[in-house]
């Protein structure tokens, strides 16, 4: 199973002082070094980490694939277009939100979709769509003829987090999931076969399947484990780590549990 690390993370470090470090350009040789398989970062309109600066010098200086999330904005699709990163995953954004919530609603974003995967084809990059598990999502991107799908993993991080960590007992506690043990379990184990079955629908349809978000040291295996996932991408956990063990580390202890 192939690894992207996704290095946002230390944008967010450097954007929090406002100052030029940590570069997450430096991240690249020690990521290539240590086992990943592609960096993954994501390119927000917002720009509230990686700017366009950092996202041309990665996708010109990596050694490894660069996959650039973005939003299906046509202004940024055309920025993304010139830095010609291996893949582009397009992705929801909404700018309130903290991370990104929810997988893309390709049935309402069908004939835009279509356009912007068009021109990234045109530009040579190869299409992944952010989405729920989901077996008519799956289909609709089969349709549009992209390369790749990225299951979104938040919900079931989420789940995860409440049932086996001290995040209930913290100030960031997730309310919708204060939830008796028994049916966080229930809920943990659909999450896990909406999971798995929408990758075996994907793998069917053709589709490359990556699947990513929040997951971390401990959920890991529990997504890893699943036969019909190609890749994941990983970040915050991983960036998390590093500030204690170092990235290298960090990143081969990744790999290693996957
Ligand atoms: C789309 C996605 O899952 C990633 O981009 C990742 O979560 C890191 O980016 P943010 O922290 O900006 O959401
Ligand atoms: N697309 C998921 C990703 O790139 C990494 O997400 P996270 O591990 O930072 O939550």
């Amino acid at each position: 199973m192939l690894l992207g690390v996704n290095i946002d993370h230390i944008a967010v470090l450097r954007e929090a002082r406002k100052i030029n470090d940590p570069n997450p350009v430096d991240a690249l040789g020690i990521c290539k070094l240590s086992g990943a398989d592609q960096i993954t970062i994501h390119l927000r309109e917002d720009r509230r980490h990686i700017h366009d600066n950092d996202a041309k010098i990665i996708c010109k200086q990596s050694a490894l694939p660069v996959n650039l999330e973005c939003s299906i904005n046509n202004d940024i699709v055309d920025i993304v277009c010139k830095m010609k990163p291996s893949r582009v995953t397009l992705v929801p954004e909404n700018r309130e939100e903290v991370t990104t919530e929810g997988g893309l609603d390709v049935k309402s974003n069908f004939e835009k979709l279509q356009n912007v995967i068009t021109k990234l084809h045109e530009n040579e990059i190869e299409v992944s769509l952010f989405i729920d598990p989901n077996e008519e999502v799956i289909e609709l991107s089969a349709h549009l003829n992209v390369e790749w799908i990225e299951l979104h993993t938040g919900s079931f991080a989420n789940i995860y987090a409440m049932l086996n960590s001290n995040l209930n007992n913290s100030h960031h506690i997730i309310k919708e999931l204060e939830l008796p043990r028994d049916e966080l379990k229930k809920k943990l184990k659909k999450s896990i076969s909406e999971i798995k079955k929408a990758s075996k629908y994907a793998n069917k349809q053709k589709l490359k399947v990556a699947a990513g978000h929040g997951l971390n040291y401990q959920n890991v295996t529990l997504i890893s484990s699943i036969k019909y996932i190609d890749e994941l991408n990983i970040g915050q956990s991983i960036i998390a780590r590093s500030v204690f063990t170092g990235l290298e580390k960090a990143i081969i202890d990744m790999k290693e549990l996957i």
